[in-house]
């Protein structure tokens, strides 16, 4: 009886969770870009706090009223979602706490091929993304996204536990010295992969473990002027 109801419990509990249908990740540049989010309460502060952390080009927060934690920097439109709203804007955030007003978002933005995220969920009418858990350490962001908030930032705060600090560093090293092995032009192709290959593997790891950051770095550099 027991197991009968475990295995039953086991078969429910390989249904997905929540909607997982989003499954292309993607990191975007939004420099250039527009953004529109309607709503202004806590889930719009976390959120905008985000964007501007991307350093978006223009930010507008539409609604009847807003958080005070909102940033006073970016710009506020007092009034309820209108379609008109949406001239101009690549990229919109439904986080009303109305469902009626983000579907009704959803589906204007769907008309326009306007892209857009929705911060309640909704079967029929999802969006086009989520906006997954970052956890950004240097010039490195691990994004999570397991469909359930919860539990999308437990494993993100796992995944920091766990994080090699190394792995900044080799990052960190990596940002300068690409740019110079990708522009040496008289390097067979294959040789500047070898060379990349080399700076982020586990002899790069090894390296950084024995001789330090600075001994590091100067075998990162060796390594390229050697052949370049
Ligand atoms: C689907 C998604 C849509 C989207 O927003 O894109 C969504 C939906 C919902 N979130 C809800 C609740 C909460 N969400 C958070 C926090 C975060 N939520 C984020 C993402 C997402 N949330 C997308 C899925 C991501 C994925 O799994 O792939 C994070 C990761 C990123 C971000 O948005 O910044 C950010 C981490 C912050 C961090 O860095 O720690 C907290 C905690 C807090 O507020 O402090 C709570 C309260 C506690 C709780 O309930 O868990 C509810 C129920 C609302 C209700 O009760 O009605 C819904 C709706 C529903 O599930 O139906
Ligand atoms: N994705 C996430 O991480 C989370 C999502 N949620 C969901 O997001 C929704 C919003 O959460 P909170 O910000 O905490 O709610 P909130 O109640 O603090 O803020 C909602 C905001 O929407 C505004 N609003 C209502 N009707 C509007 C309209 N027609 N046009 C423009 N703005 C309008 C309100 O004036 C208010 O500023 C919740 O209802 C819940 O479904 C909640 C917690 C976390």
């Amino acid at each position: 009886m027991t197991r009968e109801w475990a295995a039953d419990w086991l078969v429910l509990g390989t249904q997905p969770i929540g909607n997982m249908s989003f499954s292309y990740p993607v990191m975007l540049d939004l420099t250039q870009r527009h953004v529109a989010v309607f709503g202004g309460g806590a889930v719009a502060v976390r959120k905008v706090r985000a964007l501007r952390h991307a350093g978006v080009a223009s930010i507008v927060v539409v609604s009847p009223d807003f958080h005070p934690d909102l940033p006073a920097e970016v710009r506020r439109l007092t009034d309820i979602y209108r379609p008109s709203h949406l001239e101009g804007i690549d990229l919109a955030l439904a986080v009303t706490n109305s469902t009626a007003v983000n579907d009704q978002i959803v589906r204007d933005c769907l008309d326009r091929r306007i892209w857009v995220n929705r911060a309640d969920t909704s079967a029929d009418l999802p969006g086009d993304f989520v906006t997954p858990a970052q956890l950004q350490k240097g010039p490195v962001i691990v994004t999570v996204s397991a469909g359930s908030a919860s539990l999308t930032a437990s494993i993100r705060d796992g995944l920091a536990d766990r994080w090699d600090d190394r792995w900044t560093v080799l990052a960190e090293t990596m940002q300068k010295l690409r740019p110079l092995v990708v522009a040496s032009a008289h390097l067979p192709p294959e040789r500047r992969s070898e060379i990349l290959r080399r700076l982020a593997g586990d002899e790069a790891l090894e390296r950084l473990t024995r001789d330090g950051v600075e001994g590091f770095k100067t075998w990162a550099r060796e390594l390229i002027g050697a052949v370049s």
